[in-house]
């Protein structure tokens, strides 16, 4: 069997990363990689373990018992640890404020890498769309189609804070922006390296991104297959 076409897509928080990839993966019919999803739910294990998730002694013990597991399908999407479904629960702001410990941690960057490379192996899909912060350079930097999808900081939080209707904006916006900068110690997000194609989407809706998007990724597989 052929391995699967894979599409990368990286960019900082509240970009449009997992909307817009689940959506272009329905309209491919591909596999959609959650790849922040991995490190959000050994974050939420490490709480429930009632550990700290700056110290990476306890994350890297925490992840010594973390039996996880993630659909690929766009349209049912779950992510579980152990028994529990944790789909919802892994995106909780307490849960998004611990997440860059665990990011931060090399060994941990390692083995999720591991089974990400995997995942996309295993996935009985044409292709995959992985997306996250370091697919277009760390995990998939051979992917046929690398994108990095960008959109102004403050459309971003503003996009955020609509889904987020019970917080202060003024919070949620300096949650995403803490994150960010965070995140950004341990991988570049924000700028693309060479071969990778930016969509920004500051002056796109929704529905004109993943028109971009798609327009990228058929100029980048045409003739592949
Ligand atoms: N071009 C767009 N125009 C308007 N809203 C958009 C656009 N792209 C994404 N959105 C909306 O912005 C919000 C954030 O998008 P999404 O959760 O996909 O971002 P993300 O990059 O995966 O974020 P995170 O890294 O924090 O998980 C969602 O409500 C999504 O529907
Ligand atoms: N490739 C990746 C993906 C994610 N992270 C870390 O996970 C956090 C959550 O990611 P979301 O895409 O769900 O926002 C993110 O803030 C990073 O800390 C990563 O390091 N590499």
């Amino acid at each position: 069997m052929t391995d699967p076409i894979t599409i990368a897509i990286d960019g900082p928080a509240g970009s449009g990363k997992s909307s817009v990839s689940k959506e272009a993966a329905r309209r491919l019919r591909y596999g959609y990689l959650d790849t922040g999803a991995a490190y959000r739910a050994l974050a939420w294990h490490v709480l429930q373990h009632g550990a700290d998730t700056s110290d990476a002694a306890a994350v890297v013990d925490a992840a010594g018992d973390f039996d996880y597991a993630i659909s690929l399908d766009p349209d049912e999407y779950w992510v579980r640890v152990g028994e529990t479904f944790v789909t919802d629960a892994i995106r909780e702001p307490h849960v998004s404020s611990a997440v860059s410990g665990v990011a931060r941690v090399p060994v941990i960057r390692e083995q999720v890498n591991v089974l990400f490379r995997r995942l996309v192996a295993e996935s009985g899909r044409p292709g995959v769309i992985v997306e996250g912060r370091d697919i277009t350079t760390v995990v998939a930097p051979d992917a046929l189609v690398r994108i990095l999808l960008t959109a102004a900081p403050e459309v971003r939080a503003a996009r955020r804070s609509a889904e987020l209707t019970s917080q202060d904006a003024a919070a949620v916006a300096a949650a995403l922006h803490k994150r960010d900068a965070s995140d950004s110690q341990v991988v570049d997000f924000l700028t693309a390296a060479p071969g990778v194609t930016v969509v920004d989407s500051t002056d796109l809706d929704f529905a004109q991104t993943v028109d971009t998007v798609m327009d990228v990724v058929r100029s980048g597989t045409e003739g592949s297959r």
